[in-house]
């Protein structure tokens, strides 16, 4: 996909600590106004690239453009950014208020015109009523408020988040992801954000980046990312509990795993391959029906449940399988005891099928 005129451009980037290659070759356009989510698991390169496109690190090679301009060598503040980082980075001797309007008074914007901004940023994020407090006597959730604050008080055209939730409790952290949606939604600033956790990413994301070993292994919208993943390391990464995979071949209407041939029915193949073609099929918990939704099954079959974890909202009931365990989502008031034989169908429509060698979809 080509994006016209884009806010960020990240064009052949490679970044290297001595010997060790952290970036890649690694080409993205963000779009204006858009949410981008940099997703994977701890040391994929995911923050040392925000720290690039913020310029707090000097790429190997490649080039950052942001608005139409070449900024590879340009100074952080020069780059019309805003970075949020996990640690608040806050100064602590300074209220709120200062906090927010130090550097506009170090850049000598009008006083009239930094009351204007720090009115309408603490009006944003509701904290008006703390402006005269020291950070040490605020919540985690107010600091990071203020740390948000900061960003938004400075008129950048783009905004960087590095895991800004991460140091706040779960009960926090989705009261807070809620905001920073609104605030997207309100602002409609370019915004990349950084995170190992895939319910930020599937929930703020309008475009998802999955990273691993300093490259992209998928970049599209949650709704692709999700149902849709191009490789097994995607589809393995996304979705809690995980996909489960079989081993099998493709036979003909059907892949044959250990003890079951599954049908294919109108899988969307981008290339049917040759039968006898071994290959992994990824099915996801949810994916699995029992009870009533049997109905509309293509392929049913019988399972003895092993084990079954109660989660509230919902069942997950784990079995063998084809020679593996398999995991199954059910409905939070489902009946289960592990040793109950239980009726099970499998929509292949819905499953992910890989190539056995590239692990690339099929
Ligand atoms: N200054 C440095 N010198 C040498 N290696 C570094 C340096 N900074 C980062 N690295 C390495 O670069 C890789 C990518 O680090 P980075 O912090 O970007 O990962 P990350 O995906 O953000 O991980 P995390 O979620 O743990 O922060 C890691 O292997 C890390 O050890």
């Amino acid at each position: 996909m080509t994006i016209q005129n884009p806010s960020v451009s990240i064009k052949h980037l490679d970044l290297a600590f001595g010997a060790v290659k952290v970036l890649q070759n690694l080409n993205l356009e963000i779009a204006d106004g858009e949410f981008l989510v940099l997703l994977g698991s701890s040391g994929c390169g995911k923050s040392t690239l925000l720290n690039v496109i913020a310029g707090l690190l000097e790429p190997t090679d490649g080039q950052i453009w942001i608005k139409g301009e070449n900024v590879t060598w340009a100074e952080p503040s020069e780059r019309g950014i805003g970075m949020v980082f996990q640690s608040y980075a806050l100064y602590p001797q300074m209220t709120v208020e200062g906090n927010l309007t130090f550097g506009l008074k170090n850049a000598k914007v009008p006083k009239d015109e930094i009351a204007r901004r720090v009115a309408r940023a603490a009006e944003i994020l509701q904290i008006e009523p703390l402006l005269k407090r020291k950070p040490g006597a605020l919540s985690g959730g107010q600091r990071q408020r203020v740390a948000i604050g900061r960003a938004l008080v400075r008129d950048v055209e783009v905004f960087l988040f590095d895991e800004p939730l991460s140091n706040l409790d779960a009960k926090l952290r989705a009261d807070l992801r809620v905001e920073l949606k609104r605030l997207h939604n309100n602002l409609k600033n370019t915004m990349i954000y950084v995170t190992h956790d895939q319910v930020e990413a599937m929930t703020l994301a309008d475009r998802i980046a999955i990273m691993k070993g300093g490259k992209i292994m998928q970049l599209g919208t949650p709704a692709e990312i999700y149902g849709k993943p191009q490789n097994l390391y995607v589809a393995d990464f996304i979705g809690s509990p995980s996909m489960t995979f079989f081993k099998g071949t493709l036979k003909g209407d059907v892949i044959a795993i250990p003890g079951h041939d599954l049908p294919l029915g109108n899988y969307d193949f981008k290339e049917r391959p040759a039968d006898g073609t071994p290959a992994i099929i990824g099915i996801r918990p949810e994916h699995v029906m029992t009870g009533d939704n049997l109905r509309s099954a293509p392929c049913t079959t019988e399972v003895t449940v092993d084990l079954v974890e109660p989660m509230g909202s919902d069942t997950l009931v784990y079995c063998e399988f084809g020679g593996e365990t398999f995991r199954i989502r059910m409905d939070g008031q489902a009946q289960v005891t592990p040793g109950d034989r239980l009726t099970i169908g499998i929509d292949p429509a819905a499953a992910s099928l890989f190539d056995t060698e590239s692990e690339v979809r099929l």
